[in-house]
C-alpha cells in the first residue's frame, strides 16, 4: 500500500519523536541541516538526470526520494506541513 505526502510526514514526525533503533531518518536528523541539505541537492540532480535520460518510473522514484529528504529537512527545522502549504 503506497503512502501519501501527508502519511510520510506523519511517519517521519513519529520516527523523530520515538527515535527507533536502526532508523535511517534518525541518523539523517542527527547528522544535521548541512548533511540533509547536501542530500537534497544530490536528489534534485538525480531527479533532473532521471527525467532527462531515464524511464518515467525511475524519474518518479528519484522524485519520491527528493520529497523524503525535503521532509527530513522540514522536521530538522521544525517546519510544519501548514508552514509549507501556506506558500503554495
Ligand atoms: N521514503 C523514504 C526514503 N527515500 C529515500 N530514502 C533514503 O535515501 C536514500 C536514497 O539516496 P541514495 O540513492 O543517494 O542512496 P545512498 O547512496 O545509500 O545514500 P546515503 O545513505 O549514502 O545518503 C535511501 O537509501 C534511503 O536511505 C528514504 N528513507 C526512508 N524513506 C521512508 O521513511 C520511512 C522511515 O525510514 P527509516 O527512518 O529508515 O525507518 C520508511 O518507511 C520509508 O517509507
Amino acid at each position: 500500500m503506497s503512502k501519501s505526502f501527508e502519511d510520510l510526514f506523519a511517519q517521519l514526525t513519529e520516527t523523530a519523536r520515538t527515535r527507533p533503533e536502526g532508523s535511517g531518518t534518525v541518523k539523517r536528523l542527527d547528522a544535521g541541516v548541512h548533511e540533509i541539505g547536501k542530500k537534497i541537492v544530490e536528489e534534485a540532480a538525480e531527479v533532473w538526470m532521471a527525467s532527462e535520460f531515464q524511464s518515467l518510473d525511475e524519474a518518479a522514484e528519484e522524485m519520491s526520494q527528493l520529497i523524503y529528504h525535503v521532509q527530513v529537512m522540514m522536521i530538522a527545522k521544525g517546519i510544519s506541513l501548514e508552514d509549507v502549504y501556506r506558500h503554495l
